[in-house]
């Protein structure tokens, strides 16, 4: 694996109070604008694809917050501006939501230079993605994420997807957005528990890429859970730059990419277990953390602290480090046979083999078995 990329660090992003991290994706490349008062500053929303129509893409929660903000300043850019406002939830991550966008693209008939724009955290940014897949074979969008876990993680690298009752985010599409605008001021209306999800993907960048960030995270975790705009700023910074690196080598996950996943084959089994929207998605992705950092020593590739320091860190950020033992060991594995890494029935994780390295490997059923046991309750 290549060297992941270094850091301008935090006092870089202060200062220039605006970030631009291109991604190296042939000619679908594209910047994350990192900075405060981004909604409302005229650069943000030059340049992009012209067209008559843009539609904005929001939820109930989101919506009364920032949309008008947002529609105000596309009505420079757009002569007709249009929203669906979707009900809030993971549980909603579906067709319906689809049908609710397409419906309104339709009505408007809107044509295939239409942009839809994502306003809201990850759910609304993988449906308003997946949609532009779909709508006429493809219509340009925008991500404007305005959650943390959004804005570190599912805004960046076009993964688009909705829910099925036997599986998370198995029916999508690989899509990239036009542009990614991450305003860190919307982070301030966020409540704690959306903000200790986010802070689950932000862990993750840690353990799977870099030693020093992990190490920084475990400094700064009381001022990020505090909101000390620097630290939450170095954040966002530092992990979309990682992603970054890692989606401009492999956008389609064909290997690399997938140590994104850290985490993510117990999470999505819980999530799914549970039925979504019972527990967040970073609270389920941090909970794995722990049980993949458990493996990843059950199987020799890292020494006992390592798991010790994980859990600890996860607890400090307000996560969750014991699964619902209410989902049964059997089921538990079961869910996880269904996960996108597997092959041939055989359930692959991502593990931890060096700090800042991760690898990917099969595991015997009888030592998943007694890590889902042992972080169950
Ligand atoms: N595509 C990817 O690469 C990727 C990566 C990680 C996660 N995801 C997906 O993202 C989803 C989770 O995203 P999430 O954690 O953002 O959840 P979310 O979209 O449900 O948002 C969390 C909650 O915060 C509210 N909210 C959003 N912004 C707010 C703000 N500024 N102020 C107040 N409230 C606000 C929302 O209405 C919601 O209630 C999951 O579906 C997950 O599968 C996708
Ligand atoms: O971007 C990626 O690649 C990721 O895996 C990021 C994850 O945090 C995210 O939850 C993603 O949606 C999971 O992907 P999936 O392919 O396992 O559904
Ligand atoms: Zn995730």
């Amino acid at each position: 694996m290549n060297a992941t990329p270094s850091s301008p660090g935090a006092a870089g992003l202060a200062a220039a109070g605006h970030l631009r991290v291109p991604i190296a994706l042939d000619d679908r490349s594209y910047d994350i604008h990192i900075g405060r008062s981004l909604l409302t500053n005229a650069s943000s929303w030059e340049g992009l694809p012209k067209a008559r129509c843009a539609v904005i893409v929001s939820n109930e929660t989101v919506a009364p917050l920032y949309l008008e903000t947002v529609a105000a300043r596309l009505r420079d850019h757009y002569a007709q501006v249009l929203s669906v406002v979707l009900p809030d939830g993971e549980q909603y991550k579906g067709w319906d939501a689809i049908e609710r966008i397409a419906s309104t693209l339709l009505e408007a008939a809107a044509d295939r230079k239409t942009v839809l724009f994502a306003l809201g955290g990850g759910v609304i940014g993988d449906m308003t993605g997946f949609a532009a897949a779909i709508y006429m074979r493809g219509v340009p969008f925008v991500q404007i994420p305005t959650t943390l876990l959004a804005q570190v993680d599912s805004s960046v690298g076009g993964k688009t997807a909705i829910n099925h009752a036997l599986g998370k985010n198995m029916l999508g599409a690989f899509y990239q957005p036009q542009r990614v605008i991450a305003d860190l001021d919307t982070l301030r209306t966020l409540p704690d528990r959306e903000l200790s999800a986010g802070l689950a993907e932000v862990i993750k960048y840690g353990p799977i890429a870099d030693a020093n960030f992990l190490a920084w995270l475990e400094a700064n975790m009381d001022a990020l859970r505090a909101r000390d705009p620097s630290a939450l700023a170095y954040a966002v910074q530092r992990s979309c730059e990682i992603k970054a690196w890692v989606v401009g080598q492999d956008e389609r996950e064909s290997g690399l990419r997938a140590i994104l996943n850290f985490g993510h084959t117990f999470g999505h089994a819980i999530e799914t277990g549970l039925g979504y929207g019972e527990w967040l998605h970073g609270e389920a992705v941090g909970c794995g953390m722990v049980m993949a950092s458990d493996l990843s020593v059950r199987l020799g590739l890292m020494p006992p602290e390592f798991l010790a320091r994980m859990t600890a860190l996860i607890g400090r950020a307000g996560l969750p480090a014991k699964a619902p033992a209410s989902i049964g060991v059997e089921r538990f594995l079961n869910l996880m046979r269904v996960d996108k890494k597997a092959e041939d029935g055989e359930i692959r994780f991502v593990l931890i083999e060096r700090l800042g390295q991760a690898v990917m490997r099969s595991a015997p059923d009888a030592l998943v078995t007694d890590v889902i046991r042992q972080h169950s309750a």
